[in-house]
Order: C-alpha cells, then sequence, then structure tokens
C-alpha cells in the first residue's frame, strides 16, 4: 500500500507555460530538471505561481495576469515585449525579462579592405564586440580599432569614428595610418611590434641566400628540363664572409643581424641614430652604408624622410656586385632606378618582397634570373599570426582596462 511517507517532495520552483497553442518553447524538456511547469492559466497551480514563461508573441494582458495573483517574474523568450503589457506589470510590482543578456565585451572595429581578413579573428569574438563597417551605428561610440594590413586609416576614416581613442595596427610598418592625426586628435597607435620580426628576418636571409646561390632559378633551370640539355649551371656565390649593411636597425634589422653574423658575415648598419648599445660599425648615411656593403638588407619603416632612401645613387654606390634585400616597404626603394640597374647589369641582383605598387611588379623583373620575387609575405607564417593575434588582445586589453598599451608605435 503507498503511503504519504513513500512520496518524494518535490522543491522544484513551479512555473507558468504561458503560449498560444501555435508557440511552442523549443527545448522545453530542458526546463524540467529544475523547474515543475505546467500551461494552463485555468489549472490549480495558477494561483499560486510566482513565474511565467511567455513564449513567443503570446500575448500577456491585464487579463492574464488576473488568473495569476501571486506572480512576481514574466520572462519573455523574444527581444521585444510589444505583447506583454509592462505598464500592468509594473502596476502590479512583475519583473519582466527579454532574451537579451547585457554584453559586457567591449567595441571593436576591424577596419579592413575587403581583400584583407584578419587571420584568426575569430579569436577575438571571446573578448570582444567585432563589428566592421564605418557605416554602422555603432561607428560613433567605437573606441578602439583595429586595422587589418594595409588598410589606410586616414583624416576620414577618423571622421566617422569621434569616440575612437586606439588604432591597433596588425603590422610592423604603419605607413598606411596617418600618424600625424591620430596624434592631433589624441588617438593612441599600436603596431605588431616585434611579433612577426623573427618571421621576416627568417624570410630576408632566405631571399638573400635564393639571390646569391640562385635556388629558385636553379629549380627552374630543372623544371624547364633544361639540365639535360645544358648541363651545368652558372655558379652562385657564398654568403659567409659578405658585408652586410643594415637599412633600418629595429627589431627586424636586429634579428636579420643575428642570423647574418651566425653566417659569418661582417654587419653594419644606417638608422635616424646610432645605438649606443649596438657594436656593429654605424653610418649615419645610406650611401656611406652602401659603399662599405656588398648586400643592403632594407628594412627601416616608410616614411617622409625614408621615401626612395634607395636611389640612383646609393645603387651606384652598390655597385655591379652589390646585392638588394628588400622587406621592409616597396617605396624605401626608387623601383624605376632599381629596374635599370638591374636590366642593365649595374647591380648584381635583388631579391625583393615588397613593391611600389602592389600587387603590380615591374614586368621587366620577370626575365632576369638574378632577381627573386616574392608577394610581400614575409611575415606570413602560422606562427606569427598567433603572435600577432596575441599582440593585438593584449594591446586592447590593455586600453580597456587603462594599463600601459604592450606595443606602442615607435618609429625606427
Ligand atoms: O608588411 C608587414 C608588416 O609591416 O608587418
Amino acid at each position: 500500500m503507498a503511503t504519504e511517507d513513500n512520496e518524494v517532495e518535490d522543491h522544484r520552483p513551479l512555473v507558468l507555460i504561458h503560449h498560444l497553442p501555435s508557440f511552442k518553447l523549443p527545448l522545453q524538456d530542458r526546463l524540467i530538471t529544475h523547474f515543475r511547469l505546467f500551461d494552463s492559466l485555468a489549472s490549480p497551480e495558477a494561483s499560486s505561481v510566482r513565474a511565467l514563461i511567455c513564449v513567443g508573441p503570446t500575448p500577456v494582458t491585464a487579463d492574464t495576469l488576473d488568473h495569476l495573483p501571486s506572480l512576481r517574474l514574466v520572462v519573455g523568450s523574444s527581444a521585444g515585449l510589444d505583447h506583454v503589457d509592462l505598464a500592468e506589470c509594473r502596476r502590479r510590482g512583475i519583473a519582466v525579462t527579454n532574451n537579451e543578456v547585457e554584453d559586457h565585451r567591449p567595441l571593436v572595429l576591424i577596419h579592413h579592405l575587403p581583400s584583407f581578413e584578419l587571420p584568426l579573428q575569430d579569436r577575438l569574438i571571446t573578448h570582444f564586440r567585432l563589428f566592421d563597417s564605418l557605416a554602422s551605428p555603432e561607428a560613433s561610440s567605437v573606441r578602439a580599432l583595429i586595422c587589418v594590413g594595409p588598410t589606410p586609416v586616414t583624416a576620414d576614416t577618423l571622421d566617422h569614428l569621434p569616440s575612437l581613442r586606439l588604432v591597433v595596427g596588425s603590422s610592423a610598418g604603419l605607413d598606411h595610418v596617418d600618424l600625424a592625426e591620430c596624434r592631433r586628435r589624441g588617438i593612441a597607435v599600436t603596431s605588431a611590434g616585434d611579433a612577426n620580426s623573427e618571421n621576416v628576418a627568417d624570410y630576408a636571409v632566405a631571399l638573400l641566400l635564393d639571390v646569391l646561390r640562385r635556388v629558385s632559378a636553379a629549380d627552374r633551370f630543372v623544371r624547364s628540363g633544361l639540365w639535360p640539355q645544358i648541363g651545368e649551371y652558372p655558379l652562385g656565390c657564398k654568403l659567409g664572409g659578405k658585408r652586410i649593411g643594415i637599412v633600418g636597425l629595429g627589431s627586424i634589422g636586429s634579428e636579420v643581424a643575428k642570423r647574418l653574423v651566425a653566417f659569418v658575415c661582417t654587419v653594419a648598419y644606417n638608422s635616424r641614430n646610432k645605438k649606443p648599445s649596438v657594436l656593429y660599425p654605424y653610418y649615419a648615411n645610406v650611401h656611406d652604408l652602401a659603399v662599405n656593403s656588398d648586400v643592403l638588407v632594407v628594412c627601416c619603416a616608410l616614411t617622409n624622410e625614408t621615401h626612395h632612401i634607395i636611389n640612383k645613387d646609393v645603387l651606384t654606390a652598390l655597385g655591379r656586385e652589390g646585392f638588394i634585400i628588400n622587406v621592409g616597404r616597396g617605396a624605401l626603394v626608387d623601383e624605376k632606378e632599381l629596374v635599370q640597374f638591374l636590366v642593365q647589369g649595374e647591380i648584381g641582383g635583388a631579391g625583393l618582397d615588397v613593391f611600389e605598387n602592389e600587387p603590380n611588379v615591374p614586368k621587366e623583373l620577370f626575365a632576369l634570373d638574378n632577381v627573386v620575387l616574392s608577394p610581400h609575405l614575409a611575415i606570413s607564417t602560422p606562427e606569427s599570426f598567433e603572435a600577432l593575434n596575441e599582440v593585438i588582445i593584449a594591446n586592447l586589453k590593455a586600453f580597456f582596462s587603462s594599463k600601459p598599451l604592450l606595443s606602442p608605435f615607435e618609429q625606427e
């Protein structure tokens, strides 16, 4: 015989599922672990129920509430609650919620040209609320922007963003950002810092080895079937012992130097100022550095002062046996002059990852086996994207918690 003692007391709170016949709450069965559910205003539980879930657009009127004298909470399952008599709820001291959970993630604009996406962008949404249009309503209140790749940040861009206080660059060079205008408007700017430096330095060395030892050209020689016909391929030259002139001894330049010292090269450098802690010989101008170098590795920032820093005079000083590697920006080199020097055999060769008018590359270079061409990808490795992502997140987190920025832009 069953007795009352056999019954397990049910402590789950009572909840009314209030719904029009045509509306069901999705996944309603998940609720029964936590709540005792019923769904009729005519049920005996109606007089004591304290909470109601309003499914979809089911009306909650004064008449509904008259059936529920103990009600203290209406849980809406939609964002808009025009079907709930909010004034009547307020009058009766009944709280109302909708399905919008408050989002405390700071707002960040991903500013990008259509052809440039931020690698690993999906990692950011854990921390930030992202949007990507200057025309969006969020633009007026956003305080931080991530500038993807070479997307320009001009005075006009900034005019759309009156609350902006931080531009987070995703590259080491920020020649596409109007830094003076940012400064004038009190907007801080960060760069990729040294997240990419080792990758870029590796690539500079790869280009240099390739040009000197003719690796890509030899590969073409084999693939085109010329080896059996012609036999020996022209000799390349040794890297060890070369005098390397580094133009811009910042984070990338220093990594290049480290690597080339290991190849038993000698290193000298040019930068805006002599670095007191650096022992490599310093040349105050690039021309003198070129006179005393076999190879120039160009890796400084592009500014008004460094535009065409490698000009006709410098190329002449580098000479017929000289080589040039550019992993900085195309416009650091006077490209027309460089093409002339290469075509006429006035310098030994070049390894170029960057060009003045990317993605357009002077066609004259295609025929030259002493030139290695690459589509601006010195930074591009998964490791570098990981590191870049961390720097971006760290800068944004520091900014939104008023801490010092991790990699404020500093010009080399
Ligand atoms: O070009 C790439 C960079 O500036 O990081």
